[in-house]
């Protein structure tokens, strides 16, 4: 039996890895997760339920049999110490105290399981990461592990191209659309090839960025609007005629802006970014979506990367940085990082606040379009 840890049993931990895993015939499961509702959930009920919408039916599958634990219940470190593949589905800023703990159980893993092969994951939209969490390893690992971390384990980064929700990170019912695979960086040292929506790739920099601009950042553009008019869900925004057509406009702007400049054809730019229809609608909401807004409108992210790739090759972005105007403009109490973006616009301008996340200068003709829009906006 191969073990595979899920770091973050949220709502793409649980409704898309777990859910995977447990189809998959050899793989035992465990969860951990720093927040103790979502444990304790898992614990008492001992199952969870996902609804996972294919191509060409909709599966209901409860899902059980695993072990879970926050990081202070005795067998979450054996779980690091045991480990065949650990994948990280937590957002890339909980990613620094993750590595942390983490590196407690490989410590007593280089003593208990010198010779164990171990591959780690890391599942997020941050692309570039990579180089930044083995520089974390190294440093919260004493150095005479290093050696030995070296030839053991792997750091892989992916693609996803999922998306799964559900009430919250505790919820225990969760709904996914299932109709493309996960791509995982190359070369892995762990067999992951019988797991259906796993598959290697590569060139996965390159690929994550592509896939990040096209498909985030219309989806990003989809969330912000989608709240500006009074929507709940990207399926409301989606099916609002408006909507759907600014949707469309922003993707074409990224899209274009994408052919240029990446040395990709518009077959593999579909093969990747293309999301079949899936059976039903699975809803998905615009809190999720837009979650994070500062890390959505920062340079080189979804909008603000595309908007700059576009303007390079002097192609149009006006579309982007409409979308961008919506960002600021975003402002759910719920969402603690639209909480400190208004805070910042309140205090420091919106001009100076669009400089200091973006990266244009204040005089750049993006950084005037994204103002233009912003006021605008307001205004209306
Ligand atoms: N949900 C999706 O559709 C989707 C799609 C693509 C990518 N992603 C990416 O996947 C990641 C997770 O997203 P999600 O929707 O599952 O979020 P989520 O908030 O539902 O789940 C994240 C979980 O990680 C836990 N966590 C945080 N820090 C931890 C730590 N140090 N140790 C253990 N657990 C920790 C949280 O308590 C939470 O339960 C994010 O990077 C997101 O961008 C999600
Ligand atoms: O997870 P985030 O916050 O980076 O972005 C929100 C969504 O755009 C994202 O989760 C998509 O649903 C997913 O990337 C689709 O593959």
């Amino acid at each position: 039996m191969k073990h595979a840890l899920i770091i973050g049993a949220g709502r793409l931990g649980k409704g898309f890895i777990g859910e995977t895993l447990a189809n998959a015939e050899g793989w035992k499961t465990t969860f951990i997760d720093i927040d103790e509702n979502v444990i304790e959930a898992m614990k008492n009920k001992g199952y969870y339920d996902v609804c996972v919408h294919r191509e060409t039916r909709i599966d209901e599958h409860r899902v059980r049999g695993y072990d879970a634990y926050t990081w202070k219940q005795s067998g979450a470190m054996e779980s690091v110490i045991d480990a065949d593949v650990i994948y990280f589905v937590i957002y890339p800023e909980q990613i620094p105290q993750a590595v942390c703990t983490v590196c407690e159980g490989l410590y007593r893993r280089k003593q208990q399981q010198p010779d164990k092969k171990l591959c780690m994951i890391f599942i997020t939209n941050k692309n570039h990461l990579m180089k930044d969490i083995e520089q974390m390893f190294y440093e919260h690992l004493p150095e005479e592990t290093h050696a030995w971390f070296q030839e053991q384990v792997v750091l892989r980064d992916s693609i996803v191209r999922r998306s799964t929700d559900a009430q919250s990170n505790a919820a225990l019912n969760i709904r996914t659309t299932a109709v493309l695979s996960l791509l995982i960086q190359q070369p892995l040292n762990v067999d992951l090839s019988a797991i259906e929506w796993m598959e290697t790739c590569d060139q996965l920099e390159l690929l994550k960025d592509v896939k990040v601009f096209v498909v985030n950042g219309p989806h990003a553009a989809s969330a912000f609007l989608g709240y500006y008019k009074g929507y709940e869900t990207i399926n409301e925004i989606s099916s609002d005629e408006e909507g759907a057509a600014f949707i469309k406009e922003v993707e074409k702007e990224i899209t274009e802006g994408v052919l240029q400049h990446y040395p990709l054809t518009k077959k593999q730019l579909y093969n990747l970014s293309h999301f079949p229809a899936a059976k039903g609608e699975m809803v998905d909401y615009i809190y999720r979506v837009a979650y994070d807004p500062i890390r959505k409108l920062t340079k080189g992210d979804r909008l603000a990367g595309s908007a700059a790739m576009c303007y390079a090759h002097g192609l149009p972005y006006d579309a982007i940085a409409k979308a961008m105007a919506y960002g600021f403009l975003y402002d759910e109490p719920r969402d603690k990082q639209a909480v400190v973006l208004q805070k910042s616009i309140h205090e420091e301008g919106i001009l100076q606040t669009i400089v200091k996340l973006t990266g244009f200068a204040k005089e750049h003709e993006v950084t005037k379009r994204i103002l233009y829009y912003y006021e605008q906006l307001k205004k209306a």
